[in-house]
């Protein structure tokens, strides 16, 4: 080895990574109502890593992020997160479920929301146990303040959530994933029902977010495009199994028709999106649980 001298200083992301991974399985697999959903998946998220779980309807990717949380048991393969059983580390772990909406007619305030993240939990909060009472109160309050400073929604964080527009909704459940400062956030496609500007603007805010606060990131996403620039890493799940890497590995025909096992192609248009072609439709029973388009689209 090379004698005495010390290392080189490593910028402070790198120090990061060497932590250990947030996120390794290998080999795993799960079954559901007799069937199995995905098998053979290899997939590490390095600490402070943003990564994508990408695929059609039905491919399993909520089914990945309910093992991650430890709500589903795998049926083969090894698992960690966090450095634990999946399940344990949860105290540190912010989730953001699929699909939340809000009555219109909702009175709980955008602020109410975000603290729920505090105190909504069986966890307890998280803030020292020697501060009084009081002192607690304040520390809690200033978290959420800061907490709701960081997703841009100080402006109407006071108001009814039911009144709020989709972006303004998802900021104020992002930061409520995050007041706890976790250091492992699974958001279950986020991007789901934005139009196209927020969709940008929540991408940028969940990518800023992972670098600024050193937190791996797992986005479930049904379309890349928007998120694109911005991940170390994607896990492409489909037919039953999972193709994982960079973005430039991974969404490529070559990859993709191995995963599929049928011709694919990935086009990339003036702009720099993908487009991917020739996608095999997802079994029937998928399209009942979104009553819309049954393909895959990672458009
Ligand atoms: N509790 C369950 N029992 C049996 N099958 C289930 C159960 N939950 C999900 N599934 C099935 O497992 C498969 C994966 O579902 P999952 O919700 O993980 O897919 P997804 O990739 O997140 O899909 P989408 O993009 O449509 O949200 C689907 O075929 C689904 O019908």
């Amino acid at each position: 080895m090379g004698g005495d001298s010390p290392p080189p200083a490593r910028p402070p992301d790198a120090a990061i990574r060497l932590r250990g991974a947030a996120v390794r399985l290998r080999g795993a697999a799960v079954r559901l109502g007799g069937r199995t959903v995905w098998s053979g998946v290899d997939l590490t998220v390095g600490a402070g890593e943003f990564v994508a779980l990408l695929g059609p309807n039905g491919a399993g990717k909520s089914t990945l992020v309910k093992v991650l949380l430890g709500l589903l048991p795998l049926t083969a393969g090894e698992i960690s997160v966090l450095g634990a059983r999946p399940g344990r580390g949860n105290h540190r772990v912010g989730y953001l479920p699929q699909r939340r909406s809000f009555d219109a007619a909702l009175r709980i305030r955008g602020v109410d929301v975000v603290r729920l993240g505090l105190d909504g939990d069986r966890w307890g909060v998280p803030l020292p146990a020697f501060l009084a009472p009081r002192a607690r109160r304040r520390a809690a309050e200033d978290r959420i303040a800061e907490v709701i400073d960081l997703v841009g929604a100080t402006a109407y964080a006071a108001r009814p959530i039911g009144a709020l527009s989709g972006g303004e909704q998802q900021r104020l459940l992002i930061a409520q994933a995050l007041v706890r400062r976790p250091d492992l956030l699974l958001l279950d496609e986020p991007l789901d029902s934005l139009d196209l500007p927020n969709q940008s603007a929540v991408a940028a805010l969940v990518a800023r977010i992972c670098r600024s606060e050193r937190v791996s990131v797992v986005m479930v996403a049904h379309d890349v495009n928007p998120i694109l620039g911005y991940l170390d890493r994607v896990a492409y799940l489909a037919h039953g199994g999972a193709a994982t890497g960079t973005p430039e590995e991974v969404i490529t025909g070559a990859t993709l028709s191995r995963l599929y096992d049928t011709p694919i192609e990935v086009l990339r248009t003036s702009d720099g999106r993908l487009v991917v072609v020739g996608q095999p439709e997802a079994p029937a029973r998928h399209t009942d649980r979104h009553g819309g388009d049954p393909r895959g689209d990672t458009r």
